[in-house]
Parts: C-alpha cells; sequence; structure tokens
C-alpha cells in the first residue's frame, strides 16, 4: 500500500495528476452499446444528448469474431462523435482475457482525451486496480492526456464483494461500483438463471394460524441483492466514489425494472445500467428526484434555518439529521437540473405550486 503522502503522486513520469474528489456528473443512465453493431453504432449521436453515459462495451455480449470490430468502432465513434457534455466511457474485456491488454494499448492513445471513464470488468481485489492504474499513467504520460482518466469496477465475483472497501480505496482514479448481478450469481453458485431482478422463489412468508400450514399464508418476494448494493454503496460512501446498480436483462419487463432500479435509488445509487433504448427513460425517470420529493426537501431545509435544532412540519419532526437528507436530495436536483432542462422546469413549477 502505497503511504497517504504519495497516494496523490502521478504514477508516470509526465501522467496527470490525479484528482483529489471524483466530480458529481450526472449518471443517471450508463447506457450500453456495442461499437461493433451497425444498427446500434448508427443510433450514438442521436442518444448521446439523451443519456447522461454513453458506454462503448468491448466484453461480454460482444461475440468474441467481433471484439477487434467493437474496439476499433468505438475508436471511430469516439473520434467522429460530438459528445456535448454526455460523458463517454467504455467497458473493457477482463485483465484475464486476451483482449484487455490491446483494449487499452488501442483506446488510450486514439480516444484517451475524450473518455472519461473504463470501467473494468470481474475485479476481484485491489491488485487488479493497481495495475490498470499504472498502465493508464504510462499511456497517458506517453499521449500527453492532460486529464487523467477515472476507473469504474464491476463487482462481479464473491471475492470482489469480500474486497469491496479495498477495492473502492485502491487509487484516487476509482470513480465508482457498479453490481454485476449474472457474473456475480454465476461466482456464488447461486441458482438463479436471470441478469439481475428478483426472483420468485426467494420469499418470507408469514406464520400459520392455527394447526393449518398451506391456506391464508401470504408471501412476499425478497430482493436478492439488498445486501450487495448495501455493501456497495457503503464501501463507495466510504472510500468518496459513486454507487450504481447494474443491468436488468428482462428488457420487456419495464415494471419489475423500474422497481429494482428505485430500491438502489433509495439505498444511495446514483444511476443504473441501460441495455435497450427502452430503459433509458425509467433510468431518467427513477434517479430524478420527485419534484413534489424536491419540494419538500427545499421547505424543511427553508423551515430549518441554520439547520440545527427540532421543528414540526406537517406532523413531523425535523432536525440536524433529517434536514442533511433533505439536502442530499434538493442538492442532486439542482445537480441534475443544470444538465435536464426539462426536470429544471418541473422543479421550478413544484416551487411555485406550493
Ligand atoms: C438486448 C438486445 C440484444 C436486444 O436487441 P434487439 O435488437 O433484439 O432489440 P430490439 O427491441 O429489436 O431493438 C430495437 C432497435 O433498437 C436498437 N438497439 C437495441 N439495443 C440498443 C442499445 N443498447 N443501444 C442502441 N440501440 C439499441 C436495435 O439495434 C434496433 O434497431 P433498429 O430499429 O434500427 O432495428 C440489445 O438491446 C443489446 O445487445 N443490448 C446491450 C446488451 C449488453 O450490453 N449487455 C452487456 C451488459 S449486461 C452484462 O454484461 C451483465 C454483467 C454486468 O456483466 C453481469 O451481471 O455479470
Ligand atoms: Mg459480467
Amino acid at each position: 500500500m502505497r503511504s497517504a503522502k504519495d497516494f496523490f503522486r502521478p504514477l508516470a513520469v509526465g501522467a496527470p495528476t490525479p484528482v483529489r474528489e471524483i466530480p458529481f456528473r450526472p449518471s443517471r443512465m450508463i447506457h450500453f452499446f456495442d461499437p461493433s453493431n451497425p444498427k446500434m453504432a448508427a443510433k450514438v449521436p442521436d442518444l448521446a444528448p439523451k443519456v447522461d453515459v454513453l458506454l462503448g462495451n468491448l466484453e461480454d455480449a460482444v461475440q468474441a469474431s467481433n471484439k477487434e470490430a467493437a474496439r476499433s468502432g468505438l475508436v471511430d465513434i469516439g473520434k467522429a462523435t460530438d459528445f456535448g457534455d454526455t460523458q463517454l466511457w467504455t467497458r473493457i474485456n477482463s485483465l484475464d482475457s486476451p483482449w484487455a491488454l490491446d483494449d487499452l494499448l488501442t483506446l488510450v492513445p486514439a480516444i484517451g482525451g475524450k473518455l472519461d471513464v473504463i470501467m473494468v470488468p470481474k475485479v476481484e481485489g485491489a491488485e487488479d486496480i493497481h495495475y490498470v492504474d499504472r498502465l493508464l499513467a504510462q499511456l497517458e504520460a506517453k499521449a500527453g492526456i492532460e486529464r487523467p482518466i477515472l476507473v469504474h469496477a464491476i463487482l462481479e465475483t464473491a471475492t470482489g464483494v469480500a474486497n469491496v472497501e479495498e477495492i473502492s480505496g485502491a487509487s484516487p482514479r476509482m470513480q465508482g461500483l457498479s453490481l454485476g448481478p449474472a457474473d456475480l450469481a454465476a461466482s456464488r453458485r447461486m441458482k438463479t438463471t436471470r441478469v439481475g431482478g428478483g426472483h420468485p422463489g426467494y420469499l418470507v412468508r408469514s406464520d400459520p394460524i392455527g394447526d393449518d400450514l398451506t391456506s391464508g399464508r401470504t408471501t412476499y418476494q425478497q430482493d436478492l441483492w439488498h445486501y450487495t448494493v448495501a455493501r456497495m454503496v457503503d464501501a463507495c460512501v466510504a472510500n468518496g466514489i459513486l454507487p450504481y446498480y447494474g443491468p436488468f436483462g428482462d428488457i420487456r419487463d419495464v415494471v419489475a425494472c423500474e422497481d429494482q432500479f428505485r430500491n438502489a435509488y433509495l439505498l444511495g445509487c446514483v444511476g443504473a445500467w441501460s441495455l435497450h433504448p427502452a430503459q433509458i427513460p425509467i433510468a431518467r425517470k427513477v434517479f430524478s428526484p420527485d419534484p413534489a420529493e424536491v419540494r419538500w426537501a427545499r421547505r424543511v431545509i427553508a423551515e430549518m434555518g441554520d439547520g440545527t435544532g427540532a421543528v414540526m412540519i406537517d406532523g413531523k419532526m425535523q432536525d440536524d439529521a433529517s434536514v442533511k437528507q433533505c439536502r442530499v436530495v434538493a442538492e442532486l436536483a439542482d445537480a441534475l437540473a443544470e444538465r435536464d432542462p426539462e426536470l429544471a422546469k418541473a422543479y421550478a413549477a413544484s416551487e411555485e405550486d406550493a
């Protein structure tokens, strides 16, 4: 482990100085596309202004025979597209694959100045981040890149979850973590066959009434991902980085997708992945605070004055801790309103209605 004094030193001569804080940039949806798929690639210029993050995926879901086409397709798209203030990310192949090294050796010199974040899959421990950290510093120095490229890790092995705190704090480049529920389920030998979401068999049942064990016993489906998401959120917040729910694979089930995203939002996540254009508005809706909630938060902040003491608002006690929660909601609303004019209008209108 480097000493605290050395933590923010560049890892290669000529590499940009690491950031001291991860900037909060809206990233409600990380929209995945396969740069080797001509239909998806053609949609990028139109999609760019509609999403917070566009991610050129090079890893799973890209056929092995298309890996090189995806990599060069992303370079072409990166060079040709004006992304405005939409972030450009990529997911490289896993570090033990035959492609990861060439992914980095190609992308950084070609479009490193435009890439905001590199997502690294199947991260198991700090050593994986240290490897990418040093290599990126060397490549940035060689290419003359002035702003450090940040790193995002996917939590998708049992070992990765066990080491989540050390992964989150492994480098000043660490931007955030996403849950990778499909690989994680396989790694844990969970008996599921889905990409995220719940399972009807994972439930609790109300107690029997008398001796009848079979009738009148309501069951409640439980969230398979609660423990992992909560643990990920704590590790991220403790290290000043951002937590994200990952993918929801049942594209057709927009209702359950919204529920899963909302659970993650309420637990502290800032965004989720969209795998299909249909999931973009779901993430946008869920990860933008509701205007009524924003109005309430602003009212509590206003009525709490210097933020100390206790007051009653509409029958509810407010104090130093509740005003802090309200600031989280109000500050998120302000940050999102700067990027999203429709939301800015909705938040302003909710103030006028108050
Ligand atoms: C699910 C699929 C196959 C359905 O694709 P489709 O073509 O069958 O769907 P469609 O409804 O017919 O598509 C309608 C139109 O939208 C386009 N389209 C469709 N999707 C997109 C997109 N993402 N971006 C831009 N355009 C898209 C598609 O090309 C088509 O265009 P057209 O109207 O011109 O014919 C397709 O949406 C897709 O491949 N999505 C991305 C999948 C992906 O990236 N998976 C990897 C992330 S999840 C993961 O890796 C797990 C994890 C974390 O690692 C772990 O838990 O372990
Ligand atoms: Mg995966």
